[in-house]
């Protein structure tokens, strides 16, 4: 029997915006239950390669599977439906909704009635929303809102999670409380978790394989230790100590 086809892989995925290459022939391959963080300078392709997976840009060249499904050509909802779930920039996409009904409102885009309504009131539990179920989405605390985001990405019961900085801007003991808790949820449910992050505490304490992009090029893959160890990537990214 072959193996079971990666959760979602990456091949010789490119795209250039004029001049200037974006993302230049990446690949790699993601497998149920592994966190696996892409990091890179600025400007080194992590958004492009995000878009482009996730689906609101389409590759030059190379395709993009989820669980061995060739998904390449496929708009952001579809990808979505097939089990990529992500961030949605919360205060944009609701207005006014309040908190419980937003995140029932975004299971609902993909399950059942009845397992909506469970999963969001499940996920609101775990993310130590519940107080906040009522409360509008424009009036939450920053830290609130950005674990709003993770229940609305985690909603539609993904196998995949895109998350594109996940802590960006909360206090350091709050990223760690919600890394971990994004790391229970990934074992809980053997989710794919990929994320970008620039705090390299977070990258390092939570990522079980690490990606480095340079200038749209992948110039390490793998454990965490072995990376920040590279002397590559110490040259043109982590800088010597
Ligand atoms: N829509 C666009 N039009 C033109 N150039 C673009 C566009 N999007 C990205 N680029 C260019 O592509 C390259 C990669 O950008 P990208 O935003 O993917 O990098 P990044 O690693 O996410 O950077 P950062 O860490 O600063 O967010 C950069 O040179 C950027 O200027």
């Amino acid at each position: 029997m072959s193996a079971p086809a990666p959760l979602l892989s990456a091949t010789t995925l490119a795209r250039a915006f004029g001049g200037v290459v974006a993302v230049d022939a990446v690949s790699f391959s993601l497998a149920a239950g592994e966190t696996l963080a892409v990091i890179g300078p600025n400007g080194a392709g992590k958004s492009t390669l995000f878009a482009l997976i996730a689906g609101q840009l389409r590759p030059d060249r190379g395709q993009v599977r989820l669980e061995g499904r060739d998904v390449t050509r496929l708009p952001p909802h579809r990808r979505a439906r097939l089990g990529l779930g992500r961030t949605f920039q919360a205060p944009r996409v609701f207005g006014a909704l309040g908190l419980g009904e937003g995140v029932h409102l975004a299971a609902s885009l993909c399950l059942p009635a009845a397992r909506a309504r469970a999963r969001a009131r499940m996920l609101i539990a775990r993310l130590g929303l519940e107080a906040l179920t009522d409360r509008p989405v424009p009036a939450l605390a920053y830290g609130d809102l950005r674990r709003l985001d993770l229940a609305l990405a985690l909603a539609t019961s993904p196998r995949v999670l895109l998350l594109d900085e996940p802590v960006a801007g909360m206090a350091p003991a709050e990223r760690a409380q919600l890394m971990t808790l994004v790391r229970a949820i990934a074992a809980e449910e053997n989710l794919g978790v990929l994320f970008t992050e620039h705090d390299m505490d977070v990258v390092f304490g939570h990522a079980g394989r690490v990606l480095v992009l340079d200038h749209g090029r992948v110039i390490a893959d793998g454990p965490p230790d072995a990376v920040r160890r590279d002397p590559v990537v110490r040259q043109r990214y982590l800088g010597t100590p």
